[in-house]
């Protein structure tokens, strides 16, 4: 059994239809990008797993007992509040001050725990919202554009910290993201969404796919080169298919 999985999840917010006809399943330490537009339901998929949002049509199953952590696309702090980063990660409650130091020292936040929540920098804050995901040590990790603000170089770092920890812990990844040539060597698959599953499969197919490329161009190609590999075989991707319905967003 997959660790969790979508069968024709169709989603609504209010009349819009944020999700059409979703099929979706992780593996045990599989690590999964999501990739699409503005507005094309990536958020809506994290949220739909972990509960907060529930399908009209369509299920979501997941194994018994399943421990997720989930770093949400925003969060707001306020700045008035004086909020160490230790006093923040003991909020859920129940942790020991042990659980908190082997979070920190994951996340790469280790030389964080005195600090200020509000006087953070937007890489620190990431990684302290990892810790928080990681402490209880998920089987399955939800990341909504974690590596939002964070410039390239420190992108490719956080998700080399990614893959040590699925290392680790042992758990699967779920992530949301824009860039594609930087996760690209992090992900063991990729799914391109636009309301509905474009097209998925390995990272390299799906950047060459004709759904993908309908949606993003090939403008990020110079970029995409740089992470690429040559290859002298074929993945078999299932990306037979192309029908974006968001043409504003290609380039
Ligand atoms: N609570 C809500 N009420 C009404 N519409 C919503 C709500 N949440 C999301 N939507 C709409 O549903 C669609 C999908 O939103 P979602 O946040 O899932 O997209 P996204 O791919 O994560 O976008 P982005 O890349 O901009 O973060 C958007 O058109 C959005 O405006």
């Amino acid at each position: 059994m997959s660790l969790m999985s979508m069968q024709g999840v169709s989603i609504r917010h209010g009349s819009f239809p944020a999700l059409s006809n979703v099929d979706f399943a992780i593996e045990q330490g599989e690590i999964v990008t999501v990739v699409g537009p503005n507005g094309s339901g990536k958020s809506t998929l994290l949220r739909a797993l972990i509960g907060a949002v529930k399908p009209y049509e369509g299920r979501i199953t997941r194994q018994d007992a399943m421990r997720i952590g989930y770093v949400p696309q925003k969060l707001h702090i306020d700045p008035t509040l004086p909020m160490q980063v230790a006093r923040f990660l003991a909020l859920p409650g129940r942790v020991s001050s042990e659980a908190r130091a082997t979070a920190l020292h994951r996340a790469g936040a280790a030389d964080l725990g005195a600090r200020p929540m509000a006087g953070l920098s937007g890489g620190q804050l990431q990684r302290v919202l990892l810790a928080r995901a990681i402490l209880h040590e998920p089987q399955l990790l939800l990341l909504d554009e974690p590596t939002q603000g964070l410039d390239q170089p420190g992108a490719a770092a956080f998700y080399r910290r990614i893959e040590d920890l699925r290392a680790e812990i042992g758990c699967a990844v779920l992530m949301v993201s824009h860039d594609l040539h930087v996760v690209m060597s992090a992900s063991d698959r990729v799914i391109c969404l636009n309301g509905h599953v474009c097209c998925e499969g390995h990272p390299e197919s799906v950047a060459s796919a004709p759904a993908y490329r309908a949606l993003f161009g090939s403008g990020t190609g110079g970029a995409l080169a740089l992470y690429r590999h040559e290859h002298d075989h074929e993945h078999d991707a299932g990306c037979d298919h192309d029908h974006a319905h968001n043409p504003e967003a290609a380039e």
